[in-house]
């Protein structure tokens, strides 16, 4: 090894530096692949050591947790993923620990650990996701119905003024993922940020490529061994990205909020959005300007990539599907007709074909194979005598969970009636909810832990649905969409680690409804 070194170190120290840094990769993979949790099975050993495991996790870790699943349903296992063993509870097991306070059992550690805290640097206090999730119920969600009217309006503008003009006769091809990016991003910051600055050129590009190269950063670290994340960070341009977006998002931001605090101190009306709740309870909470404009961002980056996805999935089951674009639209227009055109929260409610296809889109295109990530604080033994030692990842196998013949039937089947006939007690509910509704799209329940679970729970599930109804319902009341000519396959979704995404490039045809049929 010695004569190994300096023969290499005197051609080039570099190399010899490398050298001895993977040597020690190496070495420190063995170790942490070690038992450390002994007593808790470990799925995948016959796949080799640690780096074995966690390449093979990044292959096909689906199919590691689906044997996991079927040899341990209702015990506790293990694998190796991206970052070292992950716990896996079962269902049962979930519900006990989702009621431990937040020094046993974090989300906040186990979000920069899963989202590369280390190198994408989202800066947060805790104390402000606190303050942030405080705000999206205490004033977003219970004023939703208030606001309800700003949001379908921003949604019909921008839908029409950002799609190109498809004239009736013609099918245009779009990229619908690009095109959603942005409407998501416009909607949602009508509500962030008001009127005027949602459609912001300066705001808009920054706060969309912010949210972008932090998901596409993330996952090109995950593709490095831990240890060498710190070498890996140069060769991934988005981590720049990220950083230079910020700065000018904060730049963009920091004029607003000074305007608006002025806009306080004379005791004028005020404007009625997220920043300006955020604002007239910061003293009280202690938030600063740098703050503030932090969280928009970090709100952001909760709300625009999520519900992009999640629209351009459902909209990737349903153009495959014509007869069904048909049956949404008309409950669209005859709910429209039932509430005198206005898109109202009851309107959105009475929507409840499309809340079923958003619901299976979602149980069928995961996002995440797993959910109710959490990092173990402090030492839990739990009722089955299963010790959780400190600096532990315990998850809920999602996507399993989704696809198990006992709480899904037919879970292979797409059927995007299936909410809906559980909900009405058209099918036989083989989980025996006392309340039906349990199966609408913003319900989570430890069988459906698509907006996550307990007390953590995704607090901006309730915008974000009405927000991905009211686009879709006026974009299938504006436009035709069908399939390019010869494709009639649903676009696969692209898979890596844990991560199960819509194809972004894909392009989907679209036609303007011609206005007597509209
Ligand atoms: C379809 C869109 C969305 C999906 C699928 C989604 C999903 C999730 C999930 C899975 C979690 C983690 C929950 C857990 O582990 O128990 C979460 C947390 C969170 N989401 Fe969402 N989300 C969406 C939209 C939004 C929107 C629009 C906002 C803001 C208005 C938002 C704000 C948050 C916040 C602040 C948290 C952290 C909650 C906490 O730490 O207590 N999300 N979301």
């Amino acid at each position: 090894m010695e004569q190994v070194l300096a023969l290499i170190s005197k051609r080039s120290p570099v190399i010899a530096s490398i050298f001895v840094l993977l040597t020690t990769v190496f070495l420190l993979s063995r170790y942490f692949g070690s038992d450390v949790y002994e007593q808790i099975p470990l799925v995948g050993k016959e796949l080799g050591n640690a780096e074995k495991r966690r390449k093979a996790y990044l292959d096909h870790a689906q199919d590691i947790y689906q044997k996991g699943y079927s040899r341990f349903k209702n015990r506790v296992f293990r694998l190796t993923g991206t970052d070292g063993d992950r716990i896996v509870l079962p269902r049962h097991l979930v519900d006990e620990v989702k009621d431990l306070p937040d020094d046993y059992i974090s989300i906040n550690k186990a979000f920069e650990k899963m989202n590369e805290e280390k190198y994408i640097k989202f800066g947060q206090n805790p104390d402000h996701g606190v303050f942030l999730v405080h705000v999206i119920r205490a004033d977003l969600t219970r004023n939703l119905n208030r606001i309800n009217p700003q949001l379908a309006a921003e949604a019909a503008f921008s839908v029409i003024n950002e799609l190109p003009p498809c004239d009736c006769d013609d099918w245009t091809p779009v990229v619908i993922y690009e095109k959603l990016l942005r409407i998501v991003a416009i909607v949602s910051g009508r509500i962030f940020l008001g009127p005027e600055l949602c459609r912001e050129e300066a705001w808009l590009h920054h706060a969309i490529h912010f949210t972008v190269d932090v998901f596409r950063a993330i996952t090109k670290l995950k593709q490095w061994h831990p240890l060498l994340r710190p070498i890996g960070q140069y060769f991934i341009p988005e981590l720049r990205g990220v950083a230079e977006h910020r700065r000018k998002a904060q730049e963009f931001l920091k004029p607003v909020i000074l305007q608006r605090r002025e806009m306080m101190r004379q005791g004028g009306p005020l404007p009625d959005d997220m920043l300006q709740w955020m604002l007239n309870k910061a003293e009280e909470s202690n938030v600063g300007d740098n703050g503030m404009s932090e969280m928009l961002l970090g709100l952001s980056l909760a709300a625009i990539h999520t519900t992009t996805m999640t629209t351009t999935l459902a909209l990737y089951d349903l153009v495959v599907r014509p007869d069904l674009v048909q049956e949404i639209r008309e409950e669209i227009k005859s709910v429209l007709a039932a509430n005198n055109g206005v898109i109202s929260l009851h309107a959105l409610y009475d929507m409840k074909l499309l809340d079923s296809l958003l619901k299976e889109s979602q149980r069928t295109n995961v996002s995440s194979l797993v959910r109710f990530v959490r990092h173990v604080d402090k030492p839990v033994t739990l009722s089955d005598g299963t010790h959780l030692p400190a600096g532990a990842i315990i998850e809920s196998p999602h996507k399993v969970i989704l696809n198990d013949p006992e709480r899904y039937s037919n879970p292979e089947t797409f059927d995007p009636y299936r909410f809906m006939n559980l909900r009405t007690g058209n099918t036989a509910d083989p989980l025996n909810y006392n309340n039906k509704e349990q199966y609408q799209f913003v319900t989570v329940t430890k069988d459906f832990m698509a907006f996550g679970y307990g007390r953590h729970a995704c607090p901006g599930r309730f915008f974000a649905a009405n927000e991905i109804k009211l686009i879709l319902s006026r974009l299938l009341v504006e436009y035709d969409i069908k399939m390019p000519e010869n494709i009639t396959e649903r676009y696969a979704n692209i898979t890596s680690g844990l991560d199960e995404m819509p194809d972004t490039t894909k392009e989907i045809m679209m036609r303007r409804v011609k206005s007597d049929e509209g």
